[in-house]
């Protein structure tokens, strides 16, 4: 691997679960970092913890339910949490650098131009830009909530050479360890599929927010950009060296031979879906497995407002979401074509093309080897 890494810290390695910041901790992770700082890679840090940091300092009992509460609180513990770093850096003569970020920053091409760019000055000049979302301005919709989805934007953003998603497990295992006392580690991961995703869980901690299940999240997105990366544990001195070695506490996961195009990105990781059209069986085995375009025949209707030209959630009958992609019907063309021969919806509609989404403008949201394979 390059030099070039972005390391991810979730709120269950920095904080307390009655709330709080662990300083000793936030020290240790500073001079992890430091180490391969002083062997010349150039790191970039995502971290969690503002709101698990701040909720008490701002008379919460436990960490607030509501989204303005939360924000609140992250507007507290985001402060703290950036004192803890910079004090801990400075103590190894690094200067580190704070950018919070939002969804926008990463769609909008000038605002992910402008955060590269001062990214790349940071890098240059030999600080560590410490990176968290702009918790106080997300907005419900568009929000990361948990920091997974976020490093992985950010890994695929500066061609990173490799992620780092640091947690209080050394690794995803065949179940959640917590509740699968049997579940053994996975120490190697070269294409993601759905049962990853079946035994992947929610959260094992009261302050983690996105457990197993962003992280494979996250790993799809990093695989897709190009950029491999280690899930797992980093608690004594030297761990994180070791991973980045390749013999870490925890799982590698190869990054996908053919990533995804920047519009193909654009429209697996950065839109903002406007509703959803839901398919048959035949459409799911059509679009998922053998990489065709969906039809007007596989239709069974459509939910939400949308236009030609927006990008929409795809769904089977059971409510799984399989991918997302550009569509070129609008709602109430959908409602009025579904499950029609192509000959006789475009009869009835004033399309520009008969596909309903092409599969050059459609990202499956599960298996990487069918999504890639489509390039
Ligand atoms: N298959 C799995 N393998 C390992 N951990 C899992 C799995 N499924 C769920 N988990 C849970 O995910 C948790 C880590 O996620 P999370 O609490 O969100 O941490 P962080 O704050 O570091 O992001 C673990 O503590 C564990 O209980
Ligand atoms: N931006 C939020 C992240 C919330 C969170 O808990 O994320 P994570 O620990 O990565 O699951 C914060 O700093 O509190």
């Amino acid at each position: 691997m390059g030099k070039r890494i972005v390391v991810k810290i979730g709120s269950s390695s920095l904080t307390s679960a009655e709330g709080g910041l662990n300083r000793q901790q936030v020290r240790f992770f500073a001079d992890e970092i430091a180490s391969l700082h002083a062997k010349g890679y150039q790191v970039l840090l995502v971290t969690s913890g503002a709101i698990a940091a701040g909720f008490r300092r701002l008379g919460y009992s436990s960490r607030p339910k509501l989204v303005h509460e939360k924000q609140a609180a992250a507007a507290v513990g985001q402060a703290l949490l950036m004192e803890a770093y910079q004090e801990a850096f400075i103590a190894s003569g690094i200067t580190a650098a704070q950018i919070l970020l939002t969804r926008p920053d990463f769609s909008n091409r000038s605002r992910a131009q402008n955060a590269t760019r001062t990214i790349e000055e940071l890098l240059k000049q030999h600080a560590v830009p410490i990176i968290n979302e702009n918790d106080t301005v997300a907005v419900d919709e568009i929000k990361f909530g948990e920091n997974d989805s976020l490093s992985a934007l950010v890994a695929n953003l500066v061609k990173a050479d490799g992620l780092y998603i640091l947690t209080d497990m050394d690794g995803v295992y065949t179940g959640d360890p917590r509740k699968v006392p049997d579940a053994v580690r996975i120490e190697r991961v070269e294409v993601l599929s759905d049962e990853l995703y079946r035994i992947a869980g929610g959260a094992g901690s009261s302050v983690g927010t996105g457990g197993m299940r962003s992280k494979i999240e996250a790993a799809r997105i990093a695989m897709q950009g190009g950029v491999p990366l280690f899930v797992g544990q980093v608690s004594v001195e030297g761990d994180l060296q070791s991973a980045v070695a390749g013999n870490g506490k925890g799982t590698y996961f190869a990054s996908s031979l053919h990533s995804l195009s920047a519009k193909k990105h654009w429209v697996g990781f950065l839109s903002v879906p406007q509703g959803r059209i839901i398919v048959d069986s035949g459409a799911e085995e059509a679009m998922l497995r053998k990489g065709r375009s969906l039809l007007p025949a596989g239709i069974v209707a459509a939910e939400g407002d949308f236009h030609p030209g927006d990008v929409v959630e795809v769904m089977n009958g059971d409510g799984r979401i399989l991918g997302r992609g550009v569509t070129h019907y609008s709602a109430w063309q959908i409602k009025a074509i579904a499950g029609l021969s192509s000959e006789e919806a475009l009869k009835r509609v004033d399309v520009v093309r008969v596909e309903v989404i092409h599969r050059d403008q459609w990202v499956s949201s599960t298996i990487v080897k069918e999504a890639s394979s489509y390039e």
